[in-house]
């Protein structure tokens, strides 16, 4: 349905020909840069040996053609290297938005920040530089034509100017990574404060947390400073290297002119070539935090786009039924040697609604999440009417399906525009949607009904109101396959009863659900249970009959069971691990 392909490197590809016009330019620029020594030569050794004023005027219209083509060149060259900035942006910023989906709080915007890092690159002085250095041989060999002495002097020089600028560059990458990473975990640290400010500032915690951030931001400073002082070492040492060198080659240059090997016209020239040879490597050097930024970047978004798939055109498929079949599933998480869901398998029929209970930690959000083809199986499948999940095309999917997360978060809109997710508004469904979530009295009760602005700077939702819209917003044009986590959490009794009726709405409907709940009312309306423990399916079946199972096995503790979803561990303890139904 889908490939697997790396958009970094597609639209790398796409741009190899812009690529080349530079490299095109770039080989015209740097020859047009021969234009004063040549001419410098030549008034030396040939106007100045023959007085010829024709042959001035000539050179001098030569000289300025040049220098004009040039310099439209060189406009053209910095007019394509910004258009490869934004081909870039174009192709990669929508990969990238979807990307930051996947990454962690402070870090979500990471992805876009190196994309603008590495279009500024493109587009900036470092680009050129990096277009010019491979010219320097060019340079070095026309020395080596004048005389082979100063061509081998040019050649120690350069060799050592490049030297001191990868040492700058070896010398910079370590701290200057260390400083990044600290000053990574300081804005963390900003944004956890910020985020968990009431029990932050209720509970005195500020002061630690200045600490800490304190820590990490003074070490960000440090690195960076260490950094800064190698380079600034290494580029004030390269400084010298290419004062000595122009005074080597003029110094050689007067010696061979002295020796009448070669004319005083050649010693300016190669004097002048060389300082432009250096020029680009000198450039590098003065912008080594632009090239490790730009690197350091280029390699993340590589990362980060390693696995995004792209949305190819895939086949549409038609609306799905709601048959849900877990196969085996099992899911290891990045840098956990225990598999957080081990070898659950279970079948839903289009219509049947699941309860899925469990202790703490037990892995039922998890699950939900896979359900949801938010996260693949590590092995096994979930499929939906056949398809796996995860890799059905999110937009076609999205439609056909409801999710209503455990921390139920708002998204920066209206009420009506939350329930329809943004999408085009069908009034009709939204009310729909809020009537069958038992949350239409609600809303009307907000100061502008539907209309109310929620989220940053808008109206203050309590949990339950923010619960109620929630669900709205999962049954919007009824789905047909709906993934509930502790819908209740935040609810009174009357929103409990609004969603025992929204259950039964859905089963009318023969929405598939699955409802992660301990409460016995929201469970009297299920027709199988699975119950998680450790990851593991520790029973599977008719309600009634796990509900038996449950009750036989735990019979002094069941009661308590389903009435509180945090403490279920003693009566889960009594669970045995064979499946039932
Ligand atoms: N994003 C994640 N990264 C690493 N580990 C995770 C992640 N999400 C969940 N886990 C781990 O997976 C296990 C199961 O967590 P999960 O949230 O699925 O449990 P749960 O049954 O829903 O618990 P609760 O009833 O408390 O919500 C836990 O040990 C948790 O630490």
């Amino acid at each position: 349905m889908s490939h697997q392909h790396n958009p970094l490197k597609k639209a790398f590809r796409s741009l190899r020909g812009a690529f080349f016009i530079v490299a095109v330019f770039s080989l015209f620029i740097n020859i047009a840069m021969l234009t004063v020594p040549l001419y410098m030569l030549q008034i030396y050794d040939r106007v100045l040996a023959s007085m010829s004023t024709d042959t001035l005027i000539m050179l001098s219209i030569l000289a300025v053609g040049l220098l004009v083509l040039n310099t439209l060149v060189d406009i053209a060259r910095s007019r394509v290297l910004v258009r490869v900035g934004a081909v870039l942006d174009e192709k990669l910023s929508s990969p990238l938005f979807r990307a930051a989906l996947n990454k962690p709080g402070s870090a979500a915007g990471q992805p876009l920040r190196d994309l603008a890092t590495l279009r500024s690159f493109l587009s900036g002085s470092g680009m050129l530089a990096l277009m010019d250095a491979p010219w320097t041989p060019l340079y070095l060999v026309i020395i080596f034509l004048f005389s082979p002495l100063l061509g081998t002097v040019a050649l120690v020089g350069a060799l050592i100017i490049l030297g001191l600028a990868i040492l700058g560059e070896v010398a910079a990458r370590g701290p200057m990574q260390t400083a990044a990473s600290d000053s990574r975990k300081a804005n963390e640290c900003v944004d956890v404060m910020a985020r968990n400010a009431e029990a932050v500032t209720a509970m005195g915690m500020v002061g630690a947390l200045e600490q800490r951030w304190l820590d990490n931001h003074e070490s960000g400073l440090a690195f960076q400073a260490s950094a800064s002082d190698r380079v600034a070492a290494i580029n004030a040492v390269a400084k010298t290297v290419r004062l000595l060198l122009q005074i080597a080659i003029l110094g050689f240059g007067a010696w061979l002119a002295l020796q009448q090997i070669i004319t005083p016209g050649v010693m300016i020239a190669a004097s002048i070539i060389m300082g432009r040879a250096l020029a680009p490597v000198q450039a590098a050097i003065g912008g080594w935090k632009q090239v490790i930024d730009a690197r350091a970047a280029h390699a993340r978004l590589k990362e980060t786009l390693a696995d995004t798939g792209g949305d190819l055109p895939a086949t549409k498929l038609p609306p799905p039924e709601g048959r849900l079949l877990a196969d085996d599933v099992t899911l290891r998480l990045p840098g956990q040697a225990e598999p957080v869901l081990k070898r659950v398998s279970f079948e839903l029929h289009p219509g049947e609604a699941m309860g899925l209970i469990g202790p703490s930690g037990a892995g039922k959000t998890t699950l939900a999440r896979l359900l949801i083809g938010f996260w693949p199986a590590t092995t096994g499948s979930i499929r939906l009417d056949g398809v796996e999940i995860s890799g059905w095309p999110k937009a076609d999917l999205g439609p056909h399906l409801g999710y209503m997360p455990q921390d139920v978060e708002l998204l920066e809109g209206t009420v009506s525009e939350n329930i329809a997710r943004f999408d085009t508004q069908d009034d009709a469904r939204i009310v729909e949607a809020a009537e069958i979530a038992g949350a239409r009295e609600t809303i009307l009760h907000l100061p502008s009904g539907f209309d109310t602005v929620i989220g940053a700077g808008g109206h203050v939702l309590s949990g339950g109101q923010r619960q109620r819209i929630a669900l709205a917003r999962a049954v919007y044009r009824l789905p047909r396959l709906i993934v509930l986590d502790e819908p209740n959490a935040n609810l009174d009794s009357d929103g409990e009863v609004a969603l025992v009726k929204c259950l039964d709405r859905l089963r009318e409907h023969a929405s598939t659900v699955i409802i992660i709940t301990h409460k016995p009312a929201l469970l009297s309306r299920v027709d199988k249970m699975l119950v998680l423990r450790d990851g593991t399916r520790a029973l599977f079946g008719a309600r009634d009959e796990v509900m038996a199972s449950l009750a036989g096995r735990s019979a002094p503790c069941a009661p308590s069971y389903f009435t509180r979803s945090r403490e279920p561990s003693l009566a889960m303890s009594t669970v045995g691990g064979h499946a039932t139904g």
